[in-house]
Order: C-alpha cells, then sequence, then structure tokens
C-alpha cells in the first residue's frame, strides 16, 4: 500500500536538561491501523505523543501528522482527536456544557456534544459536573472530547486507564470500528494482553525504538506472546525481576 503514512517519526530525540529521554526514534503508522505504543513507565511514550501534537519540541528529528508538523497542518484540530492528560474540557461544567464549549471551538453543532457522550456511554450523566465523575466516566468524557470531529487519527495516551472489563471491551470495539471506517489509531498501554486483542501494529519503545512492525510479526503469527516478546526486547525492568 502506497498511501502516506499517518505518523511519521523522524530521527526524533528529546532531552530534558543534559538527559535523554528518547533517542533518535523513527517509525510511520500507515493510515488505517491500530497501533499499540509499549514501553515500561518513563520510556518516553507521553513525551512521543507529546511531541507528535506539538506540545512538547523534539532536541532532533521531527515528529508529523499527515506529513506536517502538527502546528503547520490545516484542519489540525478537526483532523486530530487527543486524550491525554491535561487535554480536554474544564471539569467545572457540566460534561455536555463543557463539550458543547469544545464543538463551538472546533466549529461543530452543539448537537455533536450529545452524539459523542451517547457514543461514549455517558449521556445518563452528561448534565453532572465533571469534576464529580469516576476515574473510568473522565476517561470516557476524555475520549468523547476527542472523538467530538470524527478525526481522520486518534491519540490515546493510556486510554484503558480506570475502565472497567466492559469498559475496556466498549474501547476495543469503538477502536475496531474506526479503524474499519479508515481512521487512524495511536494507542499507549501497559495492558499487554489487552493491546494484543485490540492492535494490528506495535511499537515498543524504551527510550530507543526496540520494535516497530505488525503484532503478527511480532509474535510470529501468535506463537509466542507478546509479553514474552516485550521483556525480550525492552530488556530486564529497573523495578524488580517478577511483574
Ligand atoms: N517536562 C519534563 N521535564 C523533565 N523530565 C521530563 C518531563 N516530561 C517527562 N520527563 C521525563 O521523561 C521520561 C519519559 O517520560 P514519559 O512520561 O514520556 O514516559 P512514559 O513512557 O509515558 O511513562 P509512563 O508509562 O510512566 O506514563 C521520564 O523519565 C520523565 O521523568
Amino acid at each position: 500500500m502506497s498511501a502516506a503514512p499517518a505518523v511519521s517519526f523522524r530521527g526524533v530525540g528529546k532531552r530534558f536538561g543534559g538527559r535523554t529521554v528518547v533517542d533518535d526514534l523513527t517509525f510511520d503508522v500507515r493510515p488505517g491501523r491500530i497501533v499499540g505504543l509499549l514501553g515500561r513507565n518513563g520510556a518516553g511514550k507521553t513525551t512521543s505523543l507529546r511531541m507528535l501534537v506539538g506540545l512538547t519540541r523534539p532536541s532532533a528529528g521531527e515528529a508529523l501528522v499527515f506529513g506536517h508538523r502538527y502546528a503547520d497542518l490545516p484542519d489540525a484540530g478537526r483532523r486530530i482527536g487527543v486524550s491525554m492528560d491535561g487535554i480536554g474540557p474544564l471539569p467545572g461544567a457540566s460534561a455536555r456544557r463543557e463539550l458543547r464549549i469544545w464543538a463551538s471551538s472546533l466549529g461543530l453543532p452543539a448537537s455533536r456534544a450529545d452524539e459523542v457522550l451517547e457514543i461514549v456511554g455517558l449521556s445518563e450523566h452528561a448534565g453532572r459536573k465533571a469534576k464529580g465523575y469516576s476515574t473510568g466516566m473522565r476517561q470516557r468524557l476524555s475520549l468523547a472530547t476527542a472523538l467530538l470531529a470524527d478525526p481522520d487519527l486518534l491519540i490515546l495516551d493510556e486510554p484503558a486507564n480506570g475502565l472497567d472489563p466492559d469498559g475496556i471491551r466498549w474501547l476495543r470495539d469503538l477502536l475496531r470500528g474506526l479503524a474499519d471506517r479508515g481512521r487512524t489509531v495511536v494507542v499507549s498501554s501497559h495492558l499487554l494482553a489487552e493491546l494484543e486483542q485490540t492492535v494490528d501494529d506495535i511499537v515498543i519503545l524504551q527510550q530507543s525504538l526496540r520494535f516497530s512492525g505488525s503484532l503478527a510479526e511480532l509474535t510470529g503469527g501468535g506463537t509466542e506472546r507478546l509479553e514474552d516478546r516485550f521483556f525480550e526486547l525492552a530488556g530486564s525492568g529497573v523495578g524488580g525481576t517478577h511483574v
């Protein structure tokens, strides 16, 4: 397939102070794929996603969405949906009101707020203040925000955190449905078993790139477990010998 990549990291590096936290990261994400970004705590996943959406400036290389830096991509706010800590509606008003404000800033009709609340299963709680939401409900609200403009590319940092088993299953179906409609999803997660059931492709990051390719390629067509391959490629952890 010759479609231009939805996401390209080209020699991306990031240093904070004198410390390198992302080193020479290069990989592409093809449109219509669900890609799992995998790495231990502190591996540089969030930093990499933040560089992709222009929230952190790379120290080297470039992180591109649809061939452009985020800041230079026309209509970036509508083409790219982001669910990440620190991005999303402020929790002061009701979820519906916050989403309506967000929709308006994207040039979308207010009715879109109720549509995405329905999609993420929050319709019943739409009138409640988001600051009273549970962790899982906040996660759903963050996803609702990312989905508002029905974007071409979704960038989701740990979207399964706080979701119950029903929520995790729902998220999996949601992501698959989006990919079936040609959308691209980049999702970071620690939940290896969950990722194994959800993604097409895997990127393993441990400061530098350890693997980029299809899940099938990584697991020998399912003959090896993702968890085993992860430990082989990411090296031994610093937090102990048991998982
Ligand atoms: N603004 C910052 N200033 C200094 N160091 C930072 C900053 N942001 C991140 N770091 C450091 O960069 C490294 C990578 O952090 P990052 O949040 O990208 O990792 P992660 O893979 O997302 O981890 P986790 O799975 O724990 O969320 C960490 O050592 C972190 O402390």
